[in-house]
């Protein structure tokens, strides 16, 4: 595939041949380049250079990518986006993505106006919970550029149709509004009408401006990731990934978790216990996915609701709570009357659970004892500590396979090396929603299905859980490998459309007319690949 560019095939311009040097190749350009990253210090130093790359050659950035994403996945996305997010306005080097200021409220139509058209999925970040790190406002941008390079990498979308946008309408962190740095407008965030009617202004004009586009909210607070999802859910193409990509994700590893976890000790999936630690929108969210899957197992509301436990701040979340918060009431505990349990490790002897999820932003909290404690009462205990980034999340590999004996089922947020532990290697799972949100944008998109119900998100899981290979079960892995993410993506994608179709809300005949063969085809071939090649030959410095 290398091509001297000695001899183009088309006549390049004379300044194309006295800037690139007469021995380079694209082969040997993409290999230089790995070498210049990996010669940079791991964290943000190499998330400054794969930035400065992707501005001044995209395509070559996008080759990098996909065919290193393993490497390149961490340091784009979780953990290093962390730290790329915690410190943008002081790394901040060009103009990339899209601000939607507060400011602008009024005017929101013509900003959108003046960008290049044809987006058809934007990630949206009002920066106000970026992973589990808090309010960074205006700082959030990078989430959404690198949950859009994953749709890239995951999925095909077309870079020149992402579009990744951060709403600056202030923030409650002191720090940012003191910073002579800080990007972002310098005010607290607004609340009641005053953001609801900037929500509504934004979502209008996105839908008018983009009559194509499909909207993921991201990492918004709480309160507002369920307010504007219920809000806008049926008018718009949008959903929430904390909320419905996160369920969606650990409902499918969960389901292979509780496969391996049974085999050992003969419980029927749905007389699992599930305990959440944090009870915010991912913990909430994923509780509720789970729930509606034990009901389609022929159990009842409150038999499924049943199995679940949820943990906040203040420890078990009981009916009797005074001002408890509206989204944390559906799961509150009626059947314990005793003094309030406070400690991870009373609740965990207490409830006894066969899985334990973390979602709750505290690194570190599930302690030796507390996962001791899974393993005295579980022979395969399923313990998944979710929250990002690494410094954040409840419990490091290492310690879960030392403090089980290697006996944990393990799935964590941010990545994991593999752990040697007697002899064996164990390798983490990584139950994140990236597993799932490209191919839930890829399937409305492809189908274009007018809304994204529960039940498309619910058939994604599925599709998921069941997307492991043979080897890949073999080594009791609860989520497939990631360097597979396209053909998952592919499947994922299908499994969208169909429910679509069953729906009657979908709006592409040839994709609903295809066989599964025909449309997986299909899909896979509307991928779009990075053509580096034409790029060296035509010298040609953007897609
Ligand atoms: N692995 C994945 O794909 C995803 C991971 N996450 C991670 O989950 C974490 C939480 O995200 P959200 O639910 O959106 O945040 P959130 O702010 O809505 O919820 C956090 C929850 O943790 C609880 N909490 C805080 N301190 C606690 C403590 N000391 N003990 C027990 N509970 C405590 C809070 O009461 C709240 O219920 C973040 O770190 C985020 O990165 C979120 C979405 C997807
Ligand atoms: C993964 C993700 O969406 C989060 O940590 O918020
Ligand atoms: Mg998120």
């Amino acid at each position: 595939m290398s091509v001297s560019v000695m001899s183009p095939a088309v006549p390049a311009p004379i300044s194309f041949y006295t800037s690139i040097p007469p021995h380079i190749t694209e082969t040997d350009h993409v290999q230089r380049s790995l070498v210049q990253l990996r010669t940079k210090s791991k964290g943000l130093e190499q998330y400054i250079f794969l930035n400065g790359l992707k501005e001044r050659d995209p395509s070559l950035f996008y080759q990098i990518l996909l065919s290193n994403m393993m490497e390149i996945i961490p340091i784009l996305y979780t953990p290093t986006v962390g730290d790329a997010c915690s410190f943008y306005s002081h790394i901040w080097r060009h103009p990339e993505g899209l601000y939607i200021s507060i400011k602008h409220k009024g005017h929101i139509r013509q900003i959108l106006r003046a960008h290049p058209a044809g987006a058809k999925i934007s990630v949206v970040t009002d920066g106000s919970r970026i992973l589990g790190l808090g309010d960074l406002g205006a700082n959030g941008l990078p989430i959404s550029i690198g949950k859009l390079d994953l749709y890239v990498a995951g999925a095909g979308i077309r870079p020149s149709s992402t579009l990744p946008i951060c709403l600056d309408v202030g923030t409650n962190t002191k720090k940012f509004i003191e910073d002579p740095l800080y990007i972002g407008v310098r005010q607290t965030r607004p609340v009641g009408s005053e953001m609801d009617e900037f929500m509504e202004e934004f979502m209008s004009a996105m839908s008018e401006v983009f009559p194509e586009l499909v909207v993921q909210f991201e990492d918004f607070s709480t309160e507002n990731a369920f307010k504007y999802l219920d809000l806008f859910r049926s008018r718009y193409r949008v959903f929430n990934d904390d909320i419905q990509g996160t369920g969606a994700v650990v409902l499918s590893g969960f389901l292979n978790a509780a496969r391996i976890s049974s085999a050992a000790s003969g419980l029927p999936l749905s007389e699992h216990r599930i305990l959440f630690f944090g009870a915010g929108s991912s913990g909430i969210g994923v509780a509720k996915q789970l729930v509606s899957f034990f009901t389609e197992l022929g159990l009842s509301v409150d038999e499924a609701k049943k199995q679940i436990y949820t943990v906040d701040s203040k420890g078990l979340i009981t009916a009797d709570r005074e001002g408890l918060q509206e989204h944390k009431k559906f799961f509150a505990r009626t059947d314990y009357q005793g003094p309030a349990l406070t400690s991870l490790v009373d609740i965990v002897n207490h409830v006894k659970p066969t899985a334990l999820l973390g979602l709750s932003t505290i690194g570190g909290a599930f302690t030796e004892e507390v996962v001791k404690a899974m393993a005295a009462t579980n022979n395969r205990p399923i313990i998944f500590p979710l929250s990002n980034p690494v410094s954040k999340c409840e419990l490091s590999f290492q310690d879960a396979i030392n403090w089980t004996n290697g006996r944990v089922v393990f799935a964590s947020g941010s990545p994991y090396n593999p752990v040697i532990y007697e002899g064996t290697t164990y390798e983490a799972g990584q139950g994140n929603n990236m597993y799932m949100f490209p191919g839930i944008g890829l399937g409305v998109i492809l189908s274009k299905a007018k809304h994204i119900t529960d039940a498309m998100v619910e058939k994604a899981a599925i599709a998921l859980s069941s997307s492991l290979n043979e080897e890949e079960n073999s080594r009791e892995l609860v989520y497939p490998r990631l360097n597979r993410i396209r053909d998952i993506s592919a499947q994922v994608a299908l499994a969208v459309a169909r429910e679509a179709q069953k729906e009657g809300i979908d709006n592409n005949i040839v994709l609903r007319n295809l066989n599964d063969n025909e449309a997986l085809k299909h899909i896979t071939g509307k991928m779009w690949k990075p053509c580096y090649e034409s790029h060296l030959k035509l010298g040609v410095g953007r897609l």
